[in-house]
């Protein structure tokens, strides 16, 4: 497992290393023994999830606040998503700038997101399979998002925008700016 640092403070990829044979492949999607020497963060991670989405769909930019607050180790299983984050963390040296990456089923590349990111992914493929870890719970109480094509932040989707999809939920987030003053 390769660990490499994204521009983001505390924001990490890791490559696994994978293992081909005439049968298929073997590689290891998670190794706390590894990430923790790795990356010197120690993650128990408690919930994984799963969602599927079509061409065009947009999760996001969402987050849990307060001590609800989720660090994710995201990766896709199926196709191919343009992966975002943004640091809301006040006190980072990268607060509020944003990192993407092209993730897919192919390259076994996954992202670390600590907490106080805001989160997000665009299906770029058909069809995607996207899988993630998290170190707290799920709480719609605790529930944060910013809207997707936020003047501030003015994230690359990569998509015109006919052909974004997104939920009535995600289009009713407030800005960039709402969040973080
Ligand atoms: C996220 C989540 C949702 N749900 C339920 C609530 C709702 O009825 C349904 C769909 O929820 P959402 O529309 O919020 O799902 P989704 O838009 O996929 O939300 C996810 O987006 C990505 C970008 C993230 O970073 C995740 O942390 C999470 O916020 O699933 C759970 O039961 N547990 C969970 O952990």
């Amino acid at each position: 497992m390769k660990i490499e640092h994204s521009p983001l403070q505390g924001c990490f990829l890791l490559k696994p290393a994978v293992f081909e044979d005439e049968r298929g492949l073997f590689c290891e999607t998670f190794n706390a023994q590894v990430f923790e020497k790795k990356t010197n963060l120690y993650i128990n991670f408690v919930q994984d999830n799963q969602s599927i989405s079509s061409y065009g769909v947009i999760r996001g930019m969402h987050f849990q606040t307060g001590e609800m607050a989720q660090a994710k180790l995201v990766r896709v299983v199926e196709g191919k998503v343009l992966d975002i984050v943004v640091d809301l963390r006040k006190d980072s040296k990268t607060f509020g700038q944003h990192y993407s990456v092209i993730l897919t089923a192919e390259s076994f590349t996954q992202l670390f997101v600590p907490r106080g990111f805001a989160h997000g992914f665009i299906t770029l493929s058909k069809r995607s399979v996207f899988a993630y870890k998290c170190d707290n719970y799920y709480d719609t109480a605790s529930e944060g998002g910013i809207i997707y094509n936020d003047g501030t932040l003015n994230l690359d989707w990569q998509l015109p925008t006919e052909d974004i999809i997104i939920s009535e939920k995600d289009k009713q987030l407030p800005t960039f700016k709402e969040v973080t003053q």
